[in-house]
């Protein structure tokens, strides 16, 4: 649709512009306090501070690798037989089924490392053959059939954001692929203010929910970094978690219920306010990653638009220190709704590679209290004003008590302004030459310490060379009761010849050493075709059985994304 940007074809941000949108706009209208700034551009795209340190920490010689111009990206033709379209055009209608060139390119795969380094070489050979956009239940439920019929595989298909190659569309039998874009299922379909319940399209994407929301003063309040691009279908087919999710829940949380349109038939799961009717259908249908079928409708759980938003700064002297008051907050139910720990190694790269006097002013700050750079923790409260000020002040006492020093405002505001901006900079990384990638995974409080040992272990083990080390920075993205999350970014210089291999040995090193360690496979990245051969080892043997039980009922031809989440 017209006023839906595309997502570049080899990178982030809208088709042919590498301009942020969101973090460009938060820029734009942010008071300029000076702090955390980025340092200003060396020439080749990249902040200088950010080159001269990274060059430092990873013996990465800086060159220019871009990508091949995107015309000269190969495209194999596409396998689906004319009857098929035929079908497919007396379905759906002529403007609805899509095989040029554009429409197969925007649809190959998702946005992880290799996705990239893949289109960025010029490899498309996991474009579908076909893009088709239904544009209701109904036809989505004839196309299944019809798919099963023909023999074609299905993949739905949201924002595109995928980076566990959700939407590799790989086939054990090699059928021919369709893309099932849900841009025409967009729209806000009911809104029950008293029972703060909206009903929306799959298609639909965060800022034009929440767009739609403020003029009944609501909110639905996730916003993962992928917000601008990522659709509602895709986060409750990946169980994703945004950066609020502490506060508000992971998106699991926010599904009330769903329509679930498999090749058998439709299912409405899900019955709010709550039911006690056996177990919940609804959970099979959160994470199956189109596995089963197409999500066609979603009523989500909103919330009033919180009136006071308090984001601030404060420092430990360790990650240990960091972590066991934050242990503290969740057992006092204190948790801030936005709780961002950084370890040493990421701190230390935030602060250096800032511009501006207030970033000069607070490692003056940190070096008088003799913190060097400590470990960073973001916190942020949303709600009314009288509950913000009172968590916020009760949640202080128990941080000062942990040995944290408030850092002030400021760097709340910074980590606003910032933070969508990361995926921006990741393609000006990888134009120089960077491996640059991220993974993610949650544990027990007990647990977490060693997890966060293991995976940096592996990862520096893989990726260090002759001259050459890894960067392995680390933050906790979401707190819980019982644990928390870990999200990690891996900078390190890339292996020109074979980085494909590069990647996959270290990813490899690091997903054995988290299970090993007490992890789960993944917080909320979902498990996609990257993380499907580890599932057997979370879920057990009879658990991948069940699930393969459930998709032969729902899905007995195997054509709904065969190639993700069950292993082979
Ligand atoms: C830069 C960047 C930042 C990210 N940040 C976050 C983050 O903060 N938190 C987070 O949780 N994730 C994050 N992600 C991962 C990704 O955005 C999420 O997994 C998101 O939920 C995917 O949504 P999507 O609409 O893009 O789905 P897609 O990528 O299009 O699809 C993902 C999977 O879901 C299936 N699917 C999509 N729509 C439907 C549907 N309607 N019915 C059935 N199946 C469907 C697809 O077949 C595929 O297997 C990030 C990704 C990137 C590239």
């Amino acid at each position: 649709m017209a006023d839906l940007p595309e997502l570049t074809v080899q990178g982030w941000g809208p088709s042919g512009d590498r301009v942020a949108t969101v973090a460009a706009r938060e820029g734009a209208t942010a008071p300029d306090d000076g702090v955390l700034e980025l340092a200003p551009d060396s020439g080749d795209g990249l902040p200088r501070a950010a080159r001269a340190l990274l060059a430092r920490e990873l013996g990465w010689t800086p060159r220019p690798t871009p990508p091949v111009p995107v015309r000269d990206i190969r495209l194999a033709p596409s396998r689906l037989p004319a009857d098929a379209r035929a079908r497919f055009v007396a379905l759906l209608g002529e403007d609805a089924v899509l095989d040029d060139r554009h429409a197969r390119l925007g649809h190959a795969g998702g946005k992880s490392y290799l996705d990239l380094l893949r289109r960025r070489g010029g490899d498309a050979s996991d474009a579908p053959d076909a893009v088709l956009l239904p544009d209701g239940t109904e036809q989505v439920a004839a196309l299944l059939r019809t798919c099963g019929e023909l023999g074609v595989v299905v993949v739905p298909f949201g924002g595109g954001t995928s980076v566990v190659g959700g939407l590799a569309g790989t086939d054990a039998d090699d059928r021919p692929v369709v893309a099932v874009d849900l841009r025409r299922m967009a729209g806000v379909r009911g809104l029950d203010v008293p029972s703060a319940l909206v009903t929306v399209g799959p298609g639909m994407r965060g800022p034009a929910l929440e767009e739609a929301l403020a003029a009944d003063g609501l909110t639905l309040g996730h916003l993962p970094q992928s917000w601008e691009f990522a659709t509602l279908g895709g986060y409750a087919a990946t169980r994703s978690a945004g950066q609020s999710s502490t506060g508000v829940g992971r998106f699991d949380d926010l599904v009330a219920g769903l329509t679930l349109a498999t090749p058998s038939g439709v299912l409405e799961l899900g019955n709010p306010p709550a039911s006690a009717a056996g177990p919940d259908l609804l959970g099979l249908a959160l994470g199956s990653e189109g596995t089963l079928g197409v999500i066609t409708e979603l009523r989500l759980r909103v919330r009033p638009r919180p009136r006071s938003s308090q984001y601030e700064g404060w420092s430990f002297r360790s990650w240990a220190a960091g972590l066991a008051a934050l242990q503290r907050l969740a057992r006092h139910d204190l948790l801030p709704d936005v709780v961002r720990l950084s370890d040493p190694d990421e701190t230390r790269v935030s602060l250096r590679q800032s511009g501006g006097l207030g970033a000069r002013v607070l490692r003056g700050t940190l070096r008088a209290r003799r913190r060097g750079a400590g470990c960073l923790l973001v916190v942020g409260w949303e709600g009314l004003p009288t509950i913000v000020r009172a968590r916020r002040s009760a949640a202080s006492s128990v941080l000062r008590d942990g040995g944290a020093v408030r850092l002030g405002s400021r760097v709340g505001r910074s980590w606003v302004r910032h933070r969508f901006a990361a995926p921006y900079l990741r393609d000006r990384l990888l134009d120089n030459g960077l491996l640059v990638e991220t993974l993610e995974t949650a544990a027990t409080w007990s647990a977490l310490p060693g997890v966060y040992d293991a995976v940096r272990r592996a990862l520096r083990g893989a990726l260090t060379g002759p001259g050459r080390r890894p960067l392995v920075m680390t933050h906790v993205s979401h707190g819980y009761p019982t644990g928390a999350s870990l999200y990690l970014t891996v900078l390190a210089d890339r292996d020109d010849d074979l980085p494909i291999q590069q990647w996959l040995t270290a990813k490899r090193a690091a997903t054995d050493a988290l299970l090993a360690a007490g992890g789960t496979l993944t917080h909320h990245h979902g498990v996609g075709a990257d993380h499907r051969p580890w599932l057997a080892q979370e879920i057990g043997p009879l658990g991948v059985d069940v699930l393969r039980s459930v998709k032969q009922r729902l899905d007995p031809q195997g054509i709904c994304n065969p190639g993700v989440l069950l292993p082979d």
